[in-house]
């Protein structure tokens, strides 16, 4: 394989130090023998990705061979024999290959040292390319990042994760490595448009599956409660799909940015945004939802003329999904008593429990004894693997020995109608 040659580089980035002259045999050949020659010989010739190996200039055909032979007495008797019952002869072909032709990591691979392999993977948010360099890498990041702007196709922005995350909104720290520092990202996740300022909210492509899985499960028509919302990636999908979604996040941005997309997407009929902390935001949307029924269609009479809660039908939410890992098993608590004093409703209309999908990560050996556990003490009920419909879901590996987990659960009765 071809390599461009090693120039080790700190500072600002010389393209033209990637220059390599490439010289090869090739066989002078007619347009018509072109085909036959190329059949034949296929391992012979000179196939590097993303070059052609015939010359198109000349009015003969130049076939290149492979870089290997030397001179013509290297050829395989067969090629030989075939170029002499052709009458083809050999000359010298030079290539010029430059910094355009070569990849990021043929680049990162020569310039920096041999102990440091090629960092080229990253995490896309629409223009942003997300790097997380290790330490090691950071004498050459600069370099690093623009060689990623040169090659990644539509990236105009590369930043690098910083060691610190912001403890409460769990956006990341960066540092702008190459290209624009403009932060404003879009990108299109399950048919929905989302716009927002990747340096001030959270967002994280690789939870795209994760955000499928949970939305898949809803029917259309449910009611979803999103704790810990973000910018609308559950609950922009989920309204897509025909659901009634209470969206919450306690980050100013995020909410902003949800507001934004409900209108971009036009669902601003399924989607009810809140800016609250999630505890007071559980009883909050519970209450809400139990007093007026779907997104958007608020009582149309005086409050002293709408009937009592329990005269009407008895709403509530079918899903609850929190997705905040570092600590949203501590906020179960807001459902102790959630449906105090509507036990007789509840069991008359044969009202189902929430099921309640709480995000977590464990670095315990039996992931998910530790996680059921943690919950049961929140809550103060004993779930376990055995209970019905209770199941611990891998999310994805975060760390080396930290995992994250989704944890679905329904809402025991004995909880919701605690004192
Ligand atoms: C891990 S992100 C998840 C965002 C989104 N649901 C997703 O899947 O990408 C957690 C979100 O919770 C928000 N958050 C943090 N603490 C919160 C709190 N006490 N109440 C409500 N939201 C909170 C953060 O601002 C952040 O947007």
């Amino acid at each position: 394989m071809l390599a461009p040659p090693r120039c080790l580089q700190s500072e600002s980035l010389i393209r033209d130090a990637f220059q390599l002259t490439v010289k090869v045999l090739a066989l002078r050949v007619l347009p018509q023998q072109v085909g036959s020659v190329t059949k034949q010989f296929a391992a012979n010739l000179f196939n590097q990705p993303r070059l052609r190996n015939v010359s198109t200039s000349a009015a003969t055909k130049l076939v290149l061979l492979n870089q290997s032979f030397q001179s013509p007495q290297d050829l395989p008797t067969p090629l030989l024999d075939w170029a002499q019952r052709e009458q083809c002869d050999t000359c010298e072909y030079e290539l010029q290959l430059g910094y355009d032709y070569w990849q990021a990591d043929d680049i990162l691979g020569a310039i920096l040292p041999t102990e440091l392999p090629p960092p080229t993977s990253f995490e896309t948010v629409g223009h942003i390319a997300h790097m997380n360099l290790r330490d090691e890498y950071l004498p050459y990041r600069h370099l690093i990042g623009q060689v990623i702007l040169d090659k990644a196709r539509k990236i105009t922005t590369v930043v690098n994760k910083l060691d610190s995350i912001d403890t409460t909104f769990r956006f990341f720290k960066m540092e702008v490595l190459a290209g624009t520092d403009d932060m404003l990202a879009e990108v299109k996740e399950s048919g929905c448009r989302f716009q927002f300022d990747f340096s001030k909210v959270y967002w994280n492509s690789r939870l795209h599956t994760e955000h499928d899985r949970l939305v898949q499960r809803f029917q259309p028509g449910d009611y979803i409660c999103d704790v810990f919302g973000g910018v609308g990636p559950f609950a922009l999908p989920a309204a897509k799909r025909g659901c009634y979604v209470y969206a919450n996040d306690l980050n100013p941005e995020s909410f902003k940015w949800l507001q934004a997309n409900i209108r971009t997407n036009k669902l601003d009929r399924q989607i009810k945004p809140f800016n609250l902390d999630g505890r007071a935001f559980i009883r909050e949307a519970f209450d809400q939802l139990r007093q007026q029924g779907r997104v958007g269609q608020e009582p149309t009479a005086p409050a002293s003329v709408v009937p009592d809660a329990d005269q009407r039908p008895f709403y509530t939410f079918q899903h609850v999904v929190m997705n905040l890992p570092a600590t949203a098993i501590e906020f179960l608590d807001a459902f102790k008593g959630i449906f105090y004093g509507f036990e007789d409703t509840i069991r008359e209309h044969k009202i189902a429990m929430p099921f309640i999908h709480v995000h977590c990560f464990t670095k315990c050996d039996e992931p998910e004894k530790d996680l059921f556990e943690r919950i049961s003490s929140t809550i103060n009920h004993e779930l376990t693997t055995e209970t019905p419909n209770a199941v611990a879901h891998f999310v994805r590996k975060v760390a080396p020995n930290k995992d994250m987990y989704c944890v679905t659960f329904q809402l025991p009765e004995a909880v919701a109608f605690a004192r």
